[in-house]
């Protein structure tokens, strides 16, 4: 049975919870005071669905089903766990916390949203709620601080962990944990420098987005400037750049006056620099930049890379009636074209991972290929049959055709998620030595399982198409 997920506050956060915790497979249930809630969530998790699956070369579990409630008690009822993401307001977080603690069940972690309150101060009233604080996109971006009891903590983590996040143990409880300080600090100087008139708000995001933002996301700041302290690391680093602090750069001491000229100043420059794109055409750029950055880092394994590969490591492999399933996964949007429709590159890529899974499937492994073995492919003739769409699933299932001494001749079948067969890529593989980088007898091991599976496949119906030349009549 599904696990259920209660969210309490259905907004720019709470949505995102809500598809986080959707596209992962979880029933969720919301509680919202806003008449307009179910249409905004359904926007937030309409793009969701576009960027999530994209992030992974599998496909995610089959989603939950999402109601919504008029009723609180009515939400929380079984549900495994409930985040709070109403505004960041004390008084209104100590009654939304006490209400859904006294109805939720005693074994539901209860997680809040807060960006800056501890969780001293939330749950001084009698609640026992964990901090629980994302990053938006909820349901791109891996991180959550978790700051309260370790006994609350260590089970929200392994939680987080189940749908895709980087649970962060905020060891100390701090006014606005760890991030939301550093983010706080950027933020404010910001502030001074447009109130300064140094310069504009789009002047400052050019900053950020040309250097330095993009180092961030794969090493942070501290082994950034490792490296930024040349072969002597770090000690160089702080002897050069120490000193900067007594000068100081910073004009972090103070807050500027927060008042209704510095938000018309603010908001009226934002909207100058982007006021031309909806909100929501600005989220789809952000999910397509994030997802592409993402599939980037997953290559090194660096950052939220590393956490993308190691959620994927638990998804269940797919399992065929006859054939084997080698690939399961959906269309992201970087593989269409201009055509608005999966580019032919991505129909070979698609054949190409089918086999590198049959490959795994019988011991050809990473192991196997670091200890030197592998395959490559030396012909392959693609037959494009149908169009296929961003976010549609594909399902692709392998059959031998041949498998004997260096041979490996494989036939894939590209399906759509309605069933219709989209591709068939057919192609020919000779096992090889790495290190004499010539073509070389399988080990036994392996021979054997290709071996039963070529006599196991040798049974079925030869494929349609299979053996076709390019031009080839019907
Ligand atoms: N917006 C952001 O970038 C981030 C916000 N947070 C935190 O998440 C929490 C929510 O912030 P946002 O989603 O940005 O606010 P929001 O204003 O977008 O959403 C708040 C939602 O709570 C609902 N609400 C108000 N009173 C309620 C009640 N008594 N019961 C149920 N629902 C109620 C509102 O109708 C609204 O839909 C805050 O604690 C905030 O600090 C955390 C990370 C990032
Ligand atoms: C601005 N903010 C304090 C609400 C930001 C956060 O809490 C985290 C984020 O997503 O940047």
């Amino acid at each position: 049975m599904a696990r259920k997920a209660s969210i309490i506050g259905g907004g720019v956060i709470g949505g995102g919870w809500a598809a986080r915790f959707l596209l992962n497979g979880w029933d969720v249930s919301v509680f919202d005071t806003d008449p307009e809630a179910e249409r905004k969530i359904g926007e937030v998790i309409a793009n969701a669905r576009r960027s999530l699956p994209a992030l992974y070369d599998k496909a995610l579990p089959a989603e939950g089903r999402l109601s919504f409630h008029t009723d609180l008690a009515e939400a929380v009822s079984g549900a495994d766990w409930v985040q709070e993401s109403v505004p960041e307001r004390l008084d209104l977080k100590h009654r939304v916390l006490g209400a859904l603690c006294e109805a939720a069940p005693a074994t539901a972690v209860i997680g809040s949203s807060t960006s800056g309150f501890k969780p001293s101060e939330l749950n001084e009233k009698g609640a026992r709620a964990v901090v629980a604080h994302p990053f938006n996109p909820v349901y791109l971006l891996p991180l959550v601080e978790l700051v309260g009891a370790a006994s609350e903590t260590d089970r929200a983590a392994e939680i987080l962990r189940s749908i895709g996040m980087f649970p962060l143990i905020v060891r100390k409880e701090i006014d606005a944990h760890i991030a939301d300080r550093l983010l706080e600090a950027v933020w404010r100087e910001s502030l001074w420098l447009v109130k300064d008139g140094v310069a504009t708000t789009a002047e400052i995001d050019e900053a950020i987005r040309m250097g330095f933002g993009l180092r961030w996301a794969q090493m942070g700041l501290f082994e950034t400037y490792r490296i930024a302290g040349g072969e002597a690391g770090m000690k160089h680093f702080m002897a050069q750049f120490g000193p900067c602090l007594q000068w100081p750069w910073t004009k972090l001491m103070d807050v500027p006056e927060f008042n209704d000229d510095l938000v018309d100043l603010i908001a009226g420059q934002s909207d100058a620099q982007s006021g031309h794109l909806s909100i929501r055409e600005l989220e789809r750029l952000r999910d397509d930049n994030l997802v592409g950055m993402m599939r980037a880092l997953r290559k090194s394994g660096s950052g939220a890379g590393g956490v993308l590969k190691a959620h994927e490591a638990t998804f269940a492999e797919p399992k065929g009636a006859t054939l084997p399933v080698t690939v399961e996964r959906q269309v992201p949007t970087s593989w269409t074209d201009y055509n608005g429709h999966m580019n032919e590159t991505h129909y070979l890529e698609a054949g190409a991972q089918a086999t590198d899974r049959f490959m795994e499937i019988i011991g050809a492994d990473a192991a196997y290929v670091a200890a030197g073995r592998s395959y490559f492919t030396v012909e392959s003739h693609v037959r494009f049959l149908d169009e296929v769409k961003a976010g549609e699933r594909l399902r692709v299932t392998t059959q031998v055709l041949g498998g004997e001494g260096k041979k490996m001749h494989l036939f894939h079948r590209l399906e759509r998620g309605d069933g219709a067969l989209a591709a068939t890529v057919e192609t020919l593989l000779l096992h090889m030595d790495l290190t004499a980088r010539r073509s070389s007898e399988p080990a036994p091991d392996i021979a054997a399982k290709l071996a039963e599976f070529t006599a196991a496949h040798a049974g079925l119906p030869r494929p349609e198409g299979a053996g076709r030349h390019v031009g080839q009549r019907a």
